[in-house]
């Protein structure tokens, strides 16, 4: 009975600390003109909540405060933003002194010059240097066929092996990165070490900052000087080499092409900006678009019609060009659902620079502001059956322009990377199904918040080419001449038969275009696990 009675004491006394804390905290916090919320605990606030149950916390808090409230999270008294035309506000008015409010970390490991850490003319001049190497005359010119043979070097040999999509997906979006910005480096064992020190500067950015040995804050912070050696040293073998190389740092050194002068140390931080900022956003879309295609096959098959034919109407060495991107709607569209629906970037941070109003509110000045844009993409007035993968009503191009169409962020500070993200991720579509078959080894668990990923890799087994069990009549192949186009090659149809003519069976890739001599053409299509069909046209 005494030891109930302790056992009693002991559960109401910290019941007592614990509201007396929580109730501290609030007043703490308590200051006219701030937005409805709650604050947690003490220095913790309500980040294990919001680390936890992810959308459902803001929508719970949604729910009883409204679009605009105040929590404390990640370290900080912030002011989360739900609300479609605030955050537009609030993205469009940097000026007004609604600056990014990326975590301390996040700045440590990317550099004082990072874009994230400048504002106002720093900002202005950094961007411009940025947008000066990823405008549409330099993807066509020089991106596209820099991404073009990376990713058919990338994409080969996977026939019949067990891959973890999401760990040739980072690769492939930091190696191809590397290749635009020091083509002849990356080839070199150089860009396995500058890889594998670019992922430890990644972790470092997105963990606590206690700095102590062991944590993944001291490693990034290594690896970041690590990698600043690396590139002062290419830039040092550059200024040295009579070489004259086509790639983005030959640009940043010759300063004339930029219009804006940049020192070494800003060369540096671009360079890592450009990685870093490209690295997950592209490598998971790919990773997402793969998973979404293989559950939705007629999704699937329209995205290998889109592509056979581009192959079609090429040597098979001709690489992507400029007009065979912009002739990738279909994959585009893609592109857009994947990010949207798998929710690729849940918001982007700002803090105030001093006291503000927004909204009728008054937020004080040092407060982030998380404008969260996650719930736009599952607006059913904007994208009906919301929680469904349809990119056909992407092919409509006003969405892409529309007011709230945030996927990109928005303002001053809108993605300048998108295009090239896009070019990317469609080359990789484009050598992905037009070479490979693939079917999920299955059991594998993806987390869609506060990031998305794959804990334990997303395994796919890639089957080869072959799809069995076309069937065609004696007369279409009596009555034309066949040629099939797989991939990158010709053959004649008598090359892939593998039954005899008279069994009427062909076996063929699925994702093959028949052209005939006399101009007819046939479509073989069919679903992963369904029986392909021939579609003539
Ligand atoms: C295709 C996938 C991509 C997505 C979904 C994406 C998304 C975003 C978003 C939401 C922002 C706004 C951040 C903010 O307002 O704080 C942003 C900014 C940025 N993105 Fe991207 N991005 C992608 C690809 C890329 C690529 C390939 C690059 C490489 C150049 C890049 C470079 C940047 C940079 C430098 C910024 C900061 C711009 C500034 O502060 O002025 N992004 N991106």
């Amino acid at each position: 009975m005494a030891v109930l009675a302790v056992v009693f004491v002991v559960v109401l006394g910290l019941y007592f600390c614990s509201a007396a804390l929580l109730r501290w905290n609030e007043l703490r916090y308590r200051r006219k003109g701030l937005p409805p919320g709650t604050m947690g605990w003490p220095v913790f606030g309500e980040t294990t909540e919001f680390l936890k149950q992810g959308p459902t916390f803001m929508k719970n808090q949604r729910a009883r405060y409204g679009n605009f409230f105040k929590s404390h999270i990640l370290g900080c008294p912030t002011v989360v933003s739900m609300d479609p035309e605030l955050n537009r506000y609030i993205l469009m008015n940097e000026a007004k002194g609604l600056v990014p409010g990326y975590p301390q970390s996040m700045l440590d490991i990317l550099g004082k010059c990072n874009i994230a850490a400048v504002h106002g003319s720093t900002h202005k001049y950094m961007r411009g240097a940025l947008l000066s190497l990823v405008n549409p005359t330099m993807i066509r010119d020089q991106f596209l066929p820099t991404i073009d043979e990376f990713m058919r070097s990338h994409l080969s040999n996977w026939d019949n092996q067990l891959i973890d999509i999401q760990q040739k997906t980072k690769e492939m979006a930091f190696l191809s990165s590397l290749k635009q910005i020091a083509g002849s480096a990356s080839s070199t064992s150089m860009s396995q070490v500058f890889m594998s020190e670019f992922f430890k500067l990644v972790l470092g950015t997105i963990s606590l900052p206690i700095d102590l040995p062991g944590t993944n804050y001291r490693h990034g912070f290594q690896a970041r000087k690590n990698i600043v050696n690396i590139l002062r040293r290419i830039i040092e073998e550059r200024r040295v080499s009579q070489d004259r190389e086509h790639d983005m740092l030959a640009c940043l050194l010759r300063a004339e092409e930029t219009k804006h002068k940049l020192n070494d140390e800003e060369i540096i931080d671009l360079i890592i900006t450009f990685l870093y900022s490209g690295y997950e956003t592209v490598s998971t879309t790919s990773m997402m678009a793969v998973k979404y295609l293989h559950d939705h096959p007629q999704a699937l098959n329209e995205l290998i019609k889109e592509h056979s034919e581009i192959t079609a109407r090429k040597k098979p060495d001709d690489p992507i060009n400029w007009a065979d991107f912009k002739s990738m709607r279909f994959t585009r569209a893609v592109i857009l659902e994947t990010s949207r629906l798998a929710t690729i970037v849940n918001g982007v941070l700002r803090k105030t620079t001093r006291d503000m109003e927004i909204n009728g509110f008054v937020i004080p000045k040092g407060w982030r502001i998380y404008v969260y844009t996650r719930e736009v993409n599952y607006d059913p007035y904007m994208y009906p059956d919301p929680f469904i993968f349809n990119p056909w009503r992407w092919m409509d191009k006003c969405l892409e322009t529309h007011n709230y169409f945030l996927l990109f962020g928005g303002g001053t500070r809108q993605c300048p990377g998108k295009e090239l993200g896009i070019a990317e991720i469609s080359t990789f579509l484009h050598y992905f199904v037009t070479r490979y078959r693939w079917e999920e080894v299955g059991g594998d668990k993806l987390v869609k918040f506060p990031r998305v990923e794959a804990p334990n890799g997303l395994r796919l087994r890639i089957l080869s080419g072959i799809w069995p069990g076309i069937e065609m009549t004696q007369d279409d192949l009596d009555l034309h001449r066949w040629f099939v186009v797989d991939g990158d090659s010709v053959y004649s149809l008598e090359m892939k038969l593998e039954n005899s003519k008279s069994e009427k069976m062909a076996r063929l890739n699925m994702q093959c275009l028949l052209l005939a001599d006399d101009g007819v053409s046939c479509w073989l299509s069919g679903g992963h696990g369904s029986r392909p069909t021939m579609d003539l046209f």
